[in-house]
C-alpha cells in the first residue's frame, strides 16, 4: 500500500471564508480521516511555503552549529522540563509493546540509542517549562523566528481543531479552542544524522521508534528525505510510508484528543473490546530507514540527513480531558478516566526517557525488576483493581507504574500509577486491594505532583564528546563550558503568599570545578523555582503581661546578642515557624547584619539557577548566624533543612535532585559516564541498567562492631541511581570543601561522591562513657558531596564561636563541632523521651549540628509498645 492512497489527503482551501456547506464538508474529510487513520495531509493549510521553508534553513543552521554551541541551551535534566537541545541519544522513544517471551527483545532494543538532535521551544508564557535559548550572539534572529513561526502554526492549530470539533458534531465549533491558549504547545526542529543504512534496518540505531504523540494534534512538516511511518490500524505492526509531499503538513491525532473523543489504540485495547469505527485514533508512527532509490543495496547506502519540524498542540495544563458525551453512550461507555494535561503529559515523559514505557500494560512487567520485586508478579485488574504479589500474572489492563516502598521491616507500600492517578496499597500478605479504583481516585486521590510522580530523574547519556572513553576512569572529556541562555528567571509565589523580589542580579556564573578529576558534567540546569515563599516573622510585639496581680520578674536574657541572618534566610525556617504569638517582647534583643566568627559555609562546586535563589538547605551557602534570645533560638531562627521542596544540584560528574521530602524522600542521582557514588549497602531502590555495581567490603576488626555499616556499593556511571533511607525521614546535601570533618550517626549515613572519605570510629567518650554505650559514627571528609538522612524531618543547627548548645542523642544526625558528651539522669533536660534517660550531647561552636525530629529509639519503643498483644 502507498503512502498515498492510505493517509487521506484534506484540502483546506476553502475552509476560510468559505460557505457552511463547504466548512462541513472539510471538517467530515478531516474527522473521518481522523477516524480511519489517524494521519491526515493537510494542505493549503495557511502557512506560507516561504516560510516553511525559512524555518528548515534556521533549523539547519542549528543543528549546523558545532556542539559545544548547541550544548550553550541545553536540555534540562528530569522530564519535567522539555525545551532546549537535545544531543544524540539523549532521548530514547519507545511504545513498543512486547509480549512475554519477547523481554529480551525489548531489553535489545532498549540498548539501541535514537540518532536524533532536537530543539523545543515553547512558549515564554509557560512558568513551569522555561525555554532554553541559545545566547543571541550564537545564531542571532533564530529566538525572533522561532517564536514568531511558533505562534503562526497556532493559527493554523485552531482552525484544525474547529474543523474537528465541527466534524464530530460537537454545536461548539470553539470547543476544543477553549482548552487551547496556545501556551502549551511546542514547536519541535528535528534532525537526524546522517547514518549508515544497514545499522538502521538491522535495528543497531534508530531514528525515532514507533510511538503515538501526547497532545491533541501535532502538526508535522518534513524535508524531501522521508523515512516517516505510519501503523496501518487494520493490520498491527504493519507500517506504511507518509511519503514527503510538498508543502503539505501531516496532521495527526495525539492521544488526548483520542481520549477526549473515546477513541481507542488497537494495540491495547482491540483485544477485549470491538471498537466502534467512529473514534479519533492516536496512531502509532516511527522515522525509520527511508526508501532507498532504486537500485541501491542497503549495504552501500546511507540514509541521508533528515529534518523535520513537529509542531505538538496541546491544552493547558490545567485543562481535563473527559470523555465527551458525543462520543459515548451506554454501549459505548466512557474508556479513559478524565486527566489533566499535565498528569497525562508527566506520566508519559517518565516513561519516554527512562526507557521505561508507561502507557503499555505489558510493560510493567520490565518495570518491576527496576523496582527491586523481580520475584513478584503484579496483575491490575480494571474495575476494581487489585494487585496481586507473589501470584502468576494473568492480564494487564490498564496503563500503570509500580513503585515498591518500604516502611521498616514488616510493611511495604505498593503504589500504583494507573493513568497519571495514585493508588497505594499496604502489603498484608500477598494479596493486596488497591485503595481505589480510578473513578473515586480522580475525586478523592489526587494527590499533590510530587507524590504522584515518583521518577524525578531520566537517563541522560553524557553529551557525544564525552562518549566511549575507555581510558582510564578518571580522565573524561571536559563538561560544557557555558551555562544556558537564560537563567534569570522571576518565579513569582503561589497565590497568597507575600512575595520576595528575586535576587538580585545573582545570575549564578559557571564556576571553577572543586573536585579534581574531570567527568563529563551533566548541562547546566534551569530546574524550577522553588514552590514556596515564606511570610517574614510579624513586626509586631506581644501585648505587655497585665498590670495587675503579682508580677513576676524573670531576668533578662543573657547578655549575648548574635545577629540575625538575612532577610531571606528568616523567611526559609521552616522547621519552627514564627506565628507572631510567640514574637518575644519589645526588649528583644537588637540585631545587627552579620555575624562575626560564623562558621564558613560549603563552597558551591557548582552553582545551579536554584541555587542563586534563597533557599534553605545545608547547600544554601554559608550558614546564618544564630539569633538568640534567652540563650536560645528566638521562635523563627532555627534554619530547618527541613523542606518539602526538591533539592537540586549538581557535582562533578552528576547531578541530583532530593524530591518527596513528605518522609517518603528519595534521591536521584544522574552519573555520568565512568563517574563513581557510594552508597550505603540497602539503599538503592532503582537504577539504570547502564550502571555498574561494585560491591565492597571493608573487613577489618572494626566489621565487628560496624557491622553492615561499613560496607559499601561502588555505582558506577553513565545512568541514574534512586537512592531511599530505610527510615521515614529526609535526606539532605553537605557539600565537604576538604577544611573539615563530619561525625555522622551510625544510620544517618546515605551516599557520597567521589573525593569523600568514610570512616567508621567510636567517638572518645572520655569520662562520660558509661555501661559500655559507646557512640559510633562515621567520619567523614574530603571534598564532594555527602548525602544524609534522618528519621522525621532535619533542622540544620549552625553554632557560633563559642556557642553552646545540649543535643539529645537519638535526634543527633550529623555535626562538624566539638562535642562533649554527658549522660543526662532521668528528668533531666532530656526527660520525657521514651528511654527516661540517655545521652546527651553538648556542642561548642563554631560549627554545625543536624538534628532529626524524631528518635528512632523512642520511636522503635513506641511501635513495640503498640504492636504487642492486648
Ligand atoms: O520526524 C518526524 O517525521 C516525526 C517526529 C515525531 O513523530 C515526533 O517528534 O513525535
Ligand atoms: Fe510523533
Amino acid at each position: 500500500m502507498t503512502a498515498s492512497n492510505f493517509i487521506p489527503v484534506v484540502d483546506m482551501s476553502s475552509w476560510h471564508g468559505g460557505s457552511t456547506a463547504d466548512r462541513k464538508r472539510i471538517a467530515s474529510e478531516l474527522t473521518d480521516a481522523c477516524r480511519r487513520v489517524g494521519f491526515i495531509y493537510v494542505v493549503h493549510h495557511g502557512i506560507p511555503a516561504d516560510l516553511l521553508e525559512e524555518a528548515f534553513a534556521w533549523s539547519r543552521r542549528l543543528f549546523n552549529l558545532p556542539l559545544e554551541k548547541k550544548m550553550l541551551a541545553p536540555h534540562p535534566p528530569g522530564p519535567s522540563v522539555h525545551r532546549g537541545y537535545s544531543w544524540p541519544g539523549l532521548e530514547k522513544v519507545s511504545q513498543t509493546i512486547y509480549a512475554d517471551e519477547e523481554k529480551d527483545k525489548q531489553a535489545e532494543d532498549r540498548k539501541v540509542h535514537d540518532v536524533k538532535e532536537s530543539y523545543e521551544i515553547g512558549s515564554e508564557e509557560l512558568l513551569q517549562q522555561p525555554n532554553v535559548w541559545l545566547p543571541e550572539d550564537v545564531l542571532p534572529g533564530f529566538r525572533e523566528f522561532t517564536t514568531k513561526f511558533y505562534w503562526r502554526c497556532f493559527d493554523v492549530a485552531k482552525e484544525l481543531l474547529r474543523a474537528i470539533a465541527l466534524g464530530i458534531g460537537l454545536d461548539d465549533e470553539d470547543f476544543f479552542s477553549r482548552f487551547h491558549s496556545g501556551l502549551n504547545n511546542q514547536l519541535r526542529l528535528l534532525h537526524y544524522p546522517p547514518v549508515e543504512a544497514e545499522k538502521l534496518k538491522n535495528n543497531e540505531v534508530a531514528r525515532m521508534p514507533a510511538h503515538s504523540d501526547w497532545g491533541t494534534i501535532t502538526m508535522l512538516f518534513q524535508d524531501q528525505s522521508g523515512g516517516l511511518q505510519v501503523e496501518d490500524p487494520n493490520q498491527q505492526g504493519h507500517f506504511v510510508n507518509a511519503t514527503p509531499m510538498n508543502n503539505a503538513l501531516i496532521m495527526n491525532v495525539g492521544d488526548l484528543l483520542m481520549r477526549w473523543s473515546n477513541g481507542f489504540k488497537k494495540t491495547y485495547l482491540a483485544l477485549i473490546t470491538q471498537p466502534r469505527i467512529d473514534y479519533l485514533k492516536s496512531t502509532l508512527h516511527r522515522v525509520t530507514l527511508p526508501p532507498l532509490s532504486q537500485g541501491s543495496s542497503v549495504e552501500s547506502s546511507m540514509a541521508l540527513s533528515r529534518y523535520s519540524i513537529p509542531y505538538f498542540v496541546a491544552p493547558d495544563p490545567t485543562a481535563l480531558i473527559e470523555c465527551l458525551s458525543a462520543c459515548a453512550d451506554t454501549q459505548n461507555p466512557p474508556r479513559y478516566p478524565p486527566v489533566t494535561q499535565d498528569d497525562y503529559r508527566k506520566m508519559r515523559a517518565r516513561g519516554q526517557n527512562r526507557g521505561v514505557c508507561a502507557t503499555g500494560p505489558r510493560n510493567l512487567r520490565n518495570i518491576l525488576p527496576i523496582f527491586g520485586t523481580t520475584r513478584s508478579s503484579f496483575v491490575v485488574h480494571s474495575a476494581p483493581t487489585y494487585v496481586f504479589v507473589n501470584s502468576a500474572a494473568t492480564e494487564l489492563m490498564n496503563d500503570a507504574l509500580f513503585m515498591k516502598t518500604t516502611l521498616g521491616r514488616r510493611y511495604s507500600t505498593y503504589m500504583a500509577w494507573v493513568e497519571g492517578f495514585k493508588y497505594t496499597a499496604l502489603a498484608d500478605g500477598c494479596k493486596l486491594k488497591l485503595a481505589t479504583d480510578y473513578r473515586s481516585a480522580t475525586q478523592t486521590d489526587r494527590l499533590s505532583e510530587r507524590t504522584r510522580y515518583p521518577m524525578s530523574g531520566q537517563y541522560y547519556p553524557p553529551p557525544p564528546s564525552a562518549a566511549g572513553s575507555g581510558g582510564p576512569q578518571k580522565s573524561y572529556p571536559p563538561p560544557p563550558t557555558s551555562p544556558p541562555a537564560n537563567q534569570t528567571r522571576f518565579y513569582p509565589p503561589p497565590p497568597g503568599t507575600p512575595s520576595y523580589p528575586p535576587p538580585g542580579a545573582a545570575q549564578p556564573q559557571p564556576q571553577a570545578q572543586v573536585q579534581s578529576p574531570g567527568y563529563p558534567t551533566p548541562p547546566h540546569q534551569n530546574y524550577p523555582p522553588p514552590q514556596q515563599n515564606y511570610p517574614a516573622p510579624p513586626q509586631q510585639s506581644v501585648s505587655p503581661p497585665p498590670k495587675t496581680g503579682t508580677p513576676t520578674s524573670y531576668p533578662p536574657p543573657p547578655a549575648q546578642s548574635f545577629q540575625s541572618p538575612p532577610q531571606h534566610q528568616q523567611h526559609m525556617n521552616l522547621a519552627i515557624r514564627n506565628n507572631g504569638a510567640a514574637t518575644p517582647p519589645g526588649n528583644a534583643p537588637a540585631y545587627s547584619d552579620a555575624a562575626p566568627n560564623a562558621p564558613q559555609g560549603y563552597p558551591q562546586e557548582k552553582p545551579s539557577a536554584q541555587q542563586a535563589q534563597p533557599q534553605p538547605g545545608p547547600s544554601a551557602g554559608p550558614p546564618p548566624a544564630p539569633n538568640m534570645s534567652a540563650g536560645a533560638p528566638t521562635p523563627g531562627q532555627f534554619v530547618g533543612a527541613s523542606t518539602t521542596m526538591d533539592d537540586v544540584g549538581t557535582f562533578n560528574g552528576g547531578s541530583y535532585r532530593i524530591s518527596h521530602r513528605d518522609c517518603n524522600t528519595i534521591v536521584t542521582i544522574q552519573l555520568a559516564m565512568g563517574c563513581p557514588l557510594t552508597a550505603r549497602p540497602g539503599v538503592l531502590i532503582a537504577m539504570s541498567p547502564t550502571i555498574t555495581l561494585k560491591g565492597e567490603y571493608k573487613f577489618s576488626m572494626k566489621k565487628l562492631v560496624a557491622g553492615s555499616d561499613l560496607g559499601q556499593s561502588t555505582f558506577i556511571g553513565p545512568g541514574e541511581l534512586l537512592l531511599a533511607p530505610s527510615m521515614l525521614g529526609d535526606i539532605t546535601t553537605i557539600r565537604l570543601n576538604g577544611e573539615e570533618s563530619w561525625s555522622v550517626g551510625k544510620d544517618a549515613y546515605v551516599a557520597n561522591t567521589q573525593g569523600v572519605q568514610r570512616d567508621y570510629k567510636r567517638q572518645g567518650l572520655g569520662k562520660a562513657m558509661f555501661s559500655g554505650e559507646g557512640l559510633w559514627v562515621h567520619k567523614i571528609s574530603g571534598v564532594g558531596l555527602l548525602w544524609i538522612t534522618s528519621f522525621g524531618a532535619i533542622i540544620r543547627k549552625d553554632l557560633a564561636e563559642g556557642e553552646k548548645y545540649i543535643v539529645d542523642n537519638g535526634h543527633l544526625v550529623a555535626w562538624n563541632v566539638k562535642y562533649v558528651m554527658e549522660r543526662v539522669s532521668s528528668g533531666g533536660i532530656i526527660a520525657g523521651f521514651a528511654t527516661g534517660e540517655g545521652l546527651v550531647c553538648k556542642f561548642t561552636g563554631p560549627g554545625t549540628v543536624f538534628l532529626q525530629t524524631r528518635n528512632p529509639r523512642a520511636f522503635g519503643a513506641y511501635m513495640a509498645g503498640n504492636t504487642a498483644p492486648p
